[in-house]
């Protein structure tokens, strides 16, 4: 009798005795520390294998599987329990989003497998994850693993609709990439940019046909990629016009800053590190030609829209490059295949002042609307980023809003109507001079402006199927024929 109740009490007490050791140990954190010896003990008896998922090769390239691992890892729940995790405000109000630190681990459980990964980074700063799984576990999983991210990282990507805005950094060492990015929401659309509305839909029905080209660029040999080039005055929408452009295609955007690239050879590197479905934006080209401000070529830059290095970079890009004119640029650096398509922006004219006082002032007709219709035919002009202005300003009274485009019209328009005639007198007419622009391009594309095509201009009509845009500010009328739909 004695005996049982000496084993009752025994067992009453070290029952007690274990609960406050558990108590104990979860208070003060020791649990953590017997995980950790108990890990480590297992791992005495375990032979692992490790495989290191670094973030770029070594033509500092990205590495896409560094990418999904990255978006994977941090969608597991498993997260909370490592042991440093950064906290990040998200998208949606009150979200706050879990991101792994550096060297921290985070584990992971795979068809009754544990595995473990840790965001590691190497001596020299490279940035890369370490998988860690039992070689027992090895044969069986770990190709359906990497699968299984693989899958379950396309999924998130589908859900994630943000775009992004790359920009090459001067990063001396080069060894975590030239681009960093942030999310790219750029409002501009194709609907709230005044321009002709036949233009807009050519241009949006040439961007379409360009996605469903895969197979009909494929079947050429060329490189899926058209590219653009937009040039006109300053706060004419050259670069709204880049941001409609994304957000149409849904592309991310890489806006390439030349004063930070070294050389030629730079820019090529740059270009083999940039991702498929982008937007490949160099911005004032002239500008940076004409100030030297770069160390770069033109025929660097243009090359690397062509060469052969293009066909090493990720498909399915549009390069685009503004500037204010063409004047100063070799018509041979322009030619199809390097730069496929030209817009020219010109300054306002009623037609896109209307659009402008439709979208800005909620204006679609004012009785002051025959006056800077008139004022418009008699030569003045503005950009619409100056009309925009004036109108974002006064938005609250759309009389004084117009009164004022009127009054800005009448004097810094004016100047701007001199330059015009200027213009005028050094090459005919603004009218002869986009045509003129024009009929080159149409001259290269549709064997002259005279009528007969050469057998090879023939062909090469056929094949790459351009646009030809012809603009004309005077008359507002934009000529895009298209020649052959692509696919
Ligand atoms: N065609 C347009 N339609 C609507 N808004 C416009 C248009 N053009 C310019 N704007 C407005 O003017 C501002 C400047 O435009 P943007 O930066 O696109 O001009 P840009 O041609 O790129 O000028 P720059 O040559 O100086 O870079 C933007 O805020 C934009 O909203
Ligand atoms: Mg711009």
């Amino acid at each position: 009798m004695g005996i049982l109740w000496d084993s009752i009490l025994l067992l009453l007490v070290a029952t007690f005795t274990l609960f406050l050791v558990r108590v104990v140990l979860f208070k003060t954190g020791l649990i953590y520390m017997v995980k950790l010896w108990r890990r480590k003990l297992i791992d005495t008896f375990h032979v692992y294998q490790f495989y290191k998922v670094p973030e770029f090769n070594e033509n500092v390239q990205e590495n896409q599987l560094y990418s999904k691992v990255y978006a994977y890892l941090n969608s597991l729940s498993s997260i909370e329990n490592s042991d440093f995790t950064n906290l990040f405000t998200g998208k949606k109000t009150n979200e706050i989003i879990l991101r792994l630190d550096r060297n921290q681990v985070v584990s992971d459980e795979f068809l009754g497998a544990r595995v473990s990964w840790i965001n590691g980074q190497n001596d020299d700063g490279v940035r890369n994850f370490v998988l860690k799984i039992r070689k027992a576990d090895k044969r069986r999983i770990l190709s359906s693993y990497l699968q299984h991210i693989h899958t379950v990282s396309d999924e998130l990507e589908q859900r994630n609709t943000e775009l992004k805005l790359f920009m090459n950094v001067d990063d001396q060492n080069k060894k975590n990439g030239r681009w960093r990015s942030i999310p790219f929401d750029h409002p501009c659309t194709f609907e709230n940019i005044a321009m002709e509305t036949d233009l807009k839909n050519k241009v949006k029905s040439d961007l379409e046909s360009f996605l469903k080209g895969k197979q009909y660029y494929n079947r050429l040999g060329r490189v899926w990629k058209r590219s653009y080039l937009l040039y006109g005055p300053s706060g004419t929408g050259k670069s709204s016009f880049v941001a409609a452009m994304a957000n149409f295609l849904d592309y991310d955007v890489y806006d390439i800053d030349l004063s930070k690239v070294v050389d030629d050879s730079d820019l090529k590197m740059l270009l083999l590190q940039t991702r498929g479905k982008s937007v490949i934006v160099i911005e004032d080209l002239d500008r940076y030609l004409s100030t030297k401000s770069t160390a770069v070529t033109l025929s660097g830059i243009l090359n690397f829209t062509d060469s052969i290095l293009s066909s090493c970079a990720a498909d399915e890009r549009i390069m685009v490059f503004t500037m204010t004119g063409k004047e100063l640029i070799d018509p041979a650096m322009l030619r199809p295949g390097r730069v496929d398509v030209h817009i020219h922006f010109p300054l306002c004219d009623f037609t896109a002042f209307k659009t402008l006082a439709n979208n800005y002032l909620g204006v679609k007709d004012h009785k002051l609307f025959s006056q800077v219709e008139g004022i418009f035919q008699n030569g003045a002009s503005l950009s619409p980023a100056e009309i925009g202005e004036l109108m974002i300003a006064n938005r609250n009274s759309p009389t004084r809003a117009l009164k004022y485009v009127i009054n800005a019209l009448q004097t810094d328009g004016d100047r701007r109507g001199t330059a015009g005639r200027r213009l005028l007198l050094e090459s005919g007419s603004r009218r002869a001079t986009t045509e003129e622009v024009s009929e080159d391009m149409s001259g290269l594309l549709c064997g002259g402006g005279g009528g007969g095509s050469s057998p090879a201009v023939k062909e090469f009509r056929k094949l790459y199927g351009l646009l030809r845009i012809k603009s004309s500010r005077k008359s507002g009328s934009f000529d895009v024929a298209r020649e052959m739909k692509d696919g």
